[in-house]
């Protein structure tokens, strides 16, 4: 067994397989699947991962490796296989499906420290040698000194040292400074003598030092002493004290700061939905269940027991939220509720952070990790549960490569593991909601809110009406008093605006006319440069009309606005209220997000304005009133899917309001307030949504009932990337059964991206088992124009953004 097989660090098509390395005598026994290794490839020194090991290779004369890089494997053999299937199902590079695995911290230059964490007597003698009485050292300094990698690793194991990466000009372990006498007692004694009267603080610091010559935090050191750092300066620039930097654990959320809880009583409909998980839990079977619970039935309490159950059978949890819901709010319920058991995966963590609680999942220190779509790659070995809280979230889909779907993995790792996948919505997607129908998933419901409120009381507006009556204002005049009657009582109110699509579609103001596509039913893309409408979907275009084809008023116009614009207004009008605006451009800062957030719960703001991001997760029993400003600003979009994404919003968005003991109450500002899913968000009534909604898609042939595979070219060159396309389709065609259809050739909505020049054809097909083998001929047709030509050629075999 002295072959390692290794996916290399190459990231072409050519070097898409494994390559054979020897492993040389040194490393025998040290080299693991999951490791990283350092391998000759042609001239170079390239990273590779070990994804198997054997004893025949095919060739002869292997190269061998030239080092490790891991003492420890990073990715576990069921994430190795995961790896496979990733690559294989989204027909991306190995390499890209490994890598996209393991935190950005491996990604990056970093070197490797040896940190003693356990008892310095219990060293391997070398290793005591080499550390010299350091805490930590530099890995190199083992390798200088010839010490078998196997002795680091046995050490590693006993837990008398640990590897860390550190990672190149970044501190990857925050460090805090102490202070620490430079000298001995006496010679500390010799130079307070030598001060002078005047520099009491100097004389101060060096006699505490000389009644406790031990180091102290520098923050304890100047409370205690009631000085500065200025006093310290001379002190340190002369060498007698010393400042140290010291490494601590890097935590994010403080754990002391949560106040512990206990499990609820379960309600009625809580145990019937709980109880399935439970058995499946128990019984150590793959399960999938889809908990459909209005918002504000109690859907993160279910999660929370059945987590519960899964730690106390000693095996583990995954939970997945959207990146926008990963609020302290939400994070805050699971730490109070398992405490320092609980990883939490963020993007608005640094990279060190990120690690560290990586590592916390590799060391099995906890046994639940909260997470964005990436932690559904924890490395833990003994899953128990994987939970995805609002399913329908199209941020689960990774839109490069690998281009996977986290509620697709989570299901193959379920079935990995024996474990169930707990799918949660209030607003499950139509797939979904399908399979839950046809017996494929378990389906849970729960009707019912905490509160045993019912739902907020929707009030739907017209806003063509408005303008009739002539309120040329954002703000229609029943949305306006009810703000102020909240001002007036003290409630807060949260204004919802959807920024998404802005300013693309064309809509006459007097009639609500939208222009779409006679092929397609989908709303035309307006185009500043040219003034012509287009569709996305078929390439077919149109004049910007001047007057409205259907009333013949000239207020038809694109639609054009932003928060910062309705926070102005707002403020004109009503001057005292105090305003919270929540957007891309104030949640920039870290932390911003929790400060504007904290705030609101505080009731320091009478009204929260903000976009998508304050549409979920909050839970502010003094919130009475929801404003949706735009209703149908999604509506409109050039994607099949935008019904559905605004039948959710709404929903989720109108959740917010009387979540507590204070009724709540919604109001939906539109120009379209009849379209079905408007109307029928407004009455909560997500079966009859579904069922129209299930009409339409089979009528325009989208999802469930048809798959769609997007096929997108660039080039830097316009004729060139369109000639791909067309070159593209006709071989699809040829290929693909008749059934299938193929929508395009067309330019992509989003035609040019940093220069390069995007065409697309959408594949729609109900049955078409070659698909993957087509897609991966197609690949190779274009092998050597990607490779040497500059061409992008991507499949999706599974798109949601329909850029
Ligand atoms: N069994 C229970 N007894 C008492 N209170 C409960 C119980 N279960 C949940 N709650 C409380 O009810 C409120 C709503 O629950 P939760 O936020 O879990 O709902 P949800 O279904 O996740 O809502 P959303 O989809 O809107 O996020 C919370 O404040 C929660 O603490
Ligand atoms: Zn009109
Ligand atoms: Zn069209």
């Amino acid at each position: 067994m002295d072959i390692a097989r290794v996916i290399v660090d190459v990231p072409t098509s050519q070097t898409n397989r494994t390559f054979d390395y020897k492993i040389p005598p040194h490393l025998e026994g040290v080299v693991d699947t999951g490791m990283r290794v350092i391998v000759p490839f042609g001239p170079r020194k390239i990273m590779g991962f070990v994804i198997g090991i054997t004893d025949e290779s095919k060739h002869d004369r292997l190269k061998a490796i030239g080092d490790v890089m891991d003492l420890t494997p990073v990715l576990t053999g069921e994430l190795l296989e995961l790896g496979r299937w990733i690559a294989d199902t989204t027909l991306c590079l190995h390499i890209s499906a490994l890598q996209a695995m393991l935190p950005q911290v491996l990604k990056a230059k970093y070197e490797k420290e040896i940190h003693i964490i356990g008892d310095r007597e219990q060293l391997p003698d070398r290793i005591q040698l080499v550390s010299n009485g350091r805490g930590y050292f530099p890995f190199d300094d083992v390798t200088e000194a010839g010490i078998p990698y196997s002795v680091v690793q046995k050490a590693m194991k006993e837990g008398t040292i640990e590897l860390r990466y550190k990672v190149k000009g970044k501190e990857t372990l925050k460090k805090i400074p102490y202070i620490a006498p430079a000298v001995p007692v006496d010679t500390l004694y010799e130079e307070y003598e030598g001060l002078s009267k005047q520099a009491k603080k100097q004389r101060l610091i060096t006699s505490y030092f000389i009644e406790y010559p031990t180091e102290i935090e520098e923050k304890k050191l100047l409370e205690e002493l009631n000085t500065t750092k200025a006093s310290l300066k001379p002190l340190i620039d002369k060498g007698t004290l010393s400042r140290v930097y010291k490494e601590v654990y890097r935590s994010p959320y403080e754990e002391d700061a949560f106040e512990r809880t206990e499990p609820l009583t379960l309600t009625e409909e809580q145990k019937d939905a709980i109880t399935p998980i439970w058995r499946s839990v128990t019984e150590k079977r793959h399960e999938t269940f889809l908990l459909h619970g209005v918002t504000g039935s109690g859907k993160t309490e279910v999660y929370l027991q059945s987590i519960q159950q899964v730690i106390e059978e000693g095996r583990e949890a995954i939970v997945l939220v959207p990146e926008i819901a990963l609020t302290p709010q939400t994070v805050e319920r699971f730490k109070s509720r398992f405490g320092s058991n609980v990883a939490v995966l963020h993007s608005a963590l640094s990279k060190g952070e990120k690690f560290d609680e990586w590592r916390k999942v590799q060391r099995k220190e906890v046994q639940v990790v909260v997470g964005a779509r990436s932690a559904i790659f924890a490395p833990f070995q003994n899953l128990g549960i994987i939970i995805i809280d609002e399913e329908h979230e199209t941020s689960y889909k990774q839109e490069d490569h690998p281009r996977y779907h986290a509620r697709d993995v989570a299901i193959y790792r379920g079935e990995q593991h024996d474990c169930p996948i707990v799918l949660g919505s209030a607003t499950p997607t139509l797939e979904t909601y399908a399979r839950a129908k046809k017996g494929v998933y378990t389906l849970l419901s729960m009707t019912k809110r905490m509160n045993e409120a019912s739902m907020p009381e929707v009030e739907r507006i017209d806003m063509r009406e408005e303008l009739h009556a002539g309120n040329r204002s954002m703000f229609s005049r029943s949305l306006f008093d009810k703000i102020q009657e909240r001002m007036a009582k003290g409630e807060q109110t949260v204004l919802f605006l959807n920024r998404r699509g802005y300013s693309t579609f064309v809509m006459c103001r007097d009639c609500g006319h939208v222009s779409e596509c006679p092929h397609c039913d989908i709303a035309l893309t307006y185009h500043r440069k040219n003034d012509r409408l287009k569709c996305h979907y078929c390439s077919y275009e149109e004049a910007m009309p001047t007057v409205c084809p259907s009333c013949e008023s000239d207020t038809i116009r694109y639609f054009g606005t932003g928060t910062q614009k309705i926070e102005e207004s707002l403020q004109q009008l009503l001057p005292e209220a105090r305003i919270i605006r929540m957007d891309v451009d104030t949640t920039r800062q870290k932390g911003a997000h929790e400060r504007l957030l904290t705030k609101f719960g505080n009731k320091e703001a009478d009204i929260l304005l903000g976009t998508q991001m304050i549409a979920k997760g909050l839970d502010f029993g003094n919130v009475t009133l929801v404003g949706v400003l735009a209703a149908d600003s999604l509506l409109h979009l050039p994607d099949f899917r935008s019904s559905e994404k605004t039948f959710q919003l709404l929903t989720q968005v109108s959740g917010r309001a009387g979540r507590d003991k204070l009724p709540g109450e919604v109001v939906v500002q539109s120009y379209t307030p009849e379209h079905y899913s408007i109307e029928m968000a407004s009455q909560y009534d997500y079966e009859s949504f579904y069922l129209k909604e299930m009409k339409m898609r089979k009528l325009g042939q989208y999802p469930p009932y048809y798959f769609l595979t997007l096929v997108t070219v660039s080039h830097p060159n316009q004729l060139y990337a369109m000639d791909v396309i067309r070159k593209v389709v006709t071989f699809l065609q040829e290929q693909l059964s008749e059934e299938t259809v193929i929508l395009g050739p067309t330019p992509s909505p989003l035609a040019r991206i940093k220069d390069r020049y995007r065409h697309q054809c959408m594949i729609k097909y109900r049955n078409e088992p070659n698909l993957t083998k087509v897609m991966k001929r197609l690949f190779q047709l274009y092998e050597d124009e990607i490779q040497n030509k500059d061409l992008q050629l991507t499949i999706d075999f599974q798109p949601y953004h329909m850029m």
